[in-house]
């Protein structure tokens, strides 16, 4: 039940606002003009806007009245804090602790009723509170509970038993908008979502299936944990259980970790995202640790490799889209590279051992080399995600670089290469009727066109369209512009350099009717499927 302050004796308004105001690392800044600024964590903000606003207290002018003894700050072990505070006038010396309400609830042996007067928690009453507790969370409010006690003596430590609760407070912290859309965009790639939180297990699990971590219909009972039955669990255990929870409640630091360090043994790749000081460890253990940059602590931005700069969950997935663009690129980028280097050293190898002269000299390979290696580069490594990026599986820890379907199609167009430089090799000269020096030419210009088609074939490894979304890759259109411009310079206006003849008009279609059939050959080879064992997937 909500209760304005009018309702409730003024000694329990009294005594709340002493528990909002003084047991608090947050702090209210008045202003002339506006509304007072209140700074501190999260939690610590919501409770003092509430005492602000419902209490109506007088932040600094309460504090005045008051001198703080003793303080214990708040751990993520035992989920609360706590201070010792005279007051100033009556020398009254009052404990008082906030934090995660069972915790506190279990240190309470009275609670005050409405109109002030003190009643005690039997059996029947604690059951109600706990309920009420549940009732809240389930609502995934954050449950937080106020208790106090009165003591004599200055100079005693902070007092754990027989308090009395002054009340509870539930504190929304809603799911933001595109969370779910996040969630699900993980799942379709393959990426398993876990909450791990030191929350109530009921506010956990309302939260999980407000975001989408947790769906209906599944078994809860393993999905969902508390820290201390998973810390409880022997090593064995922990590991036969870890990849089915979705959630865990209630943890401390070091579960966290725990968990962590099992998934990371299960063979799987871990993210861990997190805010505060005690996602520390898991963020440090974690292979990769996103920290948040705007209510991140100091500490967790240390330890973790990445600060999210919005704070948004939703950005992890652009970070995973672009770390597999790059590890796409990557792989384009090999796929193409060996592809020429294979056709250079087998022609090159063949020529020279059948007939003791090579077709390329070290010129025109320089010339490749310089070529592909730069433009082609720079051309295929600045493709743009693709959202089919985002549909496959994460490659495994241990996967290769090279997949089978690099091989496949490096092997096919480099045999293709191959086979047509060998003919235009041995049998050039008779085909179309020229001297040895403008042969060599042909197979030089034919090879470079050869890359230059091939470079298309490399944009997509897996899809058969490789023009998709080439227009909007202005860089790549212009490198192939740039590569062919400098191809036919070479040829037709270096010849002294790289010991080119130039080529008549029927020679270049030649070439370039030779080279563009690398596009077929790249469709049907991608006809042709190879065996993905990817089921180690994380
Ligand atoms: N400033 C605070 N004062 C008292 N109790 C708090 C405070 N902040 C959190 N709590 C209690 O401790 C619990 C959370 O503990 P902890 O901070 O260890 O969790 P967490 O894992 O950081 O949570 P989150 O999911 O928000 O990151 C909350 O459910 C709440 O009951
Ligand atoms: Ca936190």
């Amino acid at each position: 039940m909500i209760m304005t302050t009018s309702q409730l004796a003024p000694d329990v308004v009294q005594l709340l606002q002493e528990a909002a105001c003084l047991n608090t690392t947050g702090d209210v800044y008045t202003t002339p003009s506006g509304p007072p600024e209140i700074c501190g964590g999260p939690t610590e903000k919501a409770i003092l806007s509430w005492a602000l606003t419902s209490l109506l207290v007088n932040f600094n002018e309460l504090k005045q009245k008051y001198q703080i003894l003793h303080v214990e700050v708040f751990n993520s072990q035992k989920k609360r804090s706590g201070v010792l505070v005279t007051k100033n006038s009556t020398g009254k010396v009052h404990t008082h602790w906030k934090g995660a309400a069972e915790m506190i609830l279990a240190m309470c042996s009275t609670y005050y009723v409405k109109s002030g007067k003190i009643a005690p928690i039997d059996h029947e009453e604690r059951k109600e509170l706990d309920l009420k507790i549940e009732y809240m969370a389930s609502k995934s409010l954050r449950c937080i509970a106020f208790a106090y006690k009165e003591s004599n003596a200055e100079n005693q430590a902070l007092e754990e038993t027989e308090l009395t609760l002054l009340g509870l407070v539930g504190l929304k912290d809603p799911c933001r908008p595109g969370v779910k859309g996040a969630v699900e965009s993980c799942r379709a790639a393959g990426v398993s979502i876990k909450m791990i939180t030191g929350d109530n297990v009921f506010t956990a699990k309302s939260i999980a299936f407000e975001c989408g971590i947790l769906q209906p219909g599944e078994d809860l009972n393993i999905a969902v944990i508390e820290g201390p039955a998973f810390r409880n669990y022997s090593q064995e255990e922990r590991m036969e259980i870890v990849e089915k929870i979705r959630v865990m409640a209630r943890s401390s630091p070091f579960d966290k970790l725990l968990m962590v360090e099992c998934l990371k043994q299960k063979g799987h790749v871990v993210a861990v995202t997190g805010d505060g000081t005690n996602d520390a460890p898991a963020l440090k253990a974690a292979d990769i640790g996103l920290s948040m940059g705007i209510q991140g602590t100091e500490v967790a931005k240390e330890s973790s490799d990445i600060v999210i700069l919005d704070d948004n969950f939703t950005t992890v997935v652009t970070v995973l889209k672009w770390g597999r663009c790059v590890y796409n690129n990557i792989q384009k980028f090999i796929q193409f590279q060996l592809t020429v280097n294979v056709a250079a050293l087998v022609i090159n190898f063949v020529a020279a051992a059948s007939s003791g002269e090579v077709p390329l000299t070290a010129v025109q390979l320089l010339w490749v080399n310089l070529i592909m290696d730069t433009l082609g580069a720079l051309a295929l490594a600045t493709e743009r995600p693709s959202c089919d990026l985002m549909n496959k599986k994460p490659v495994g820890r241990t996967k290769p670089l090279i997949t089978g379907v690099m091989w496949r199609n490096l092997l096919a167009q480099a045999l293709y290469q191959v086979t047509v430089l060998l003919i235009l090799q041995f049998k050039g000269s008779a085909i179309f009727h020229v001297n040895k020096k403008v042969k060599d030419t042909l197979i030089f210009n034919t090879f470079v066109l050869c890359q230059v088609f091939n470079e298309f074939n490399a944009r997509n490894l897996e899809k058969k369209n490789i023009f998709r979304g080439i227009l909007k890759n202005r860089l790549f259109v212009g490198i192939v512009g740039v590569t062919i411009v400098l191809q036919v310079i070479m040829v037709e206006f270096l010849k002294k350099f790289a010991d080119t003849e130039r080529l008549n008009w029927t020679q270049w279609a030649a070439c370039i009717g030779i080279s563009s059939l690398s596009w077929p050959i790249g469709w049907i080879i991608k006809c042709i499927p190879v065996s993905k064992n990817d089921d180690f997937d994380h």
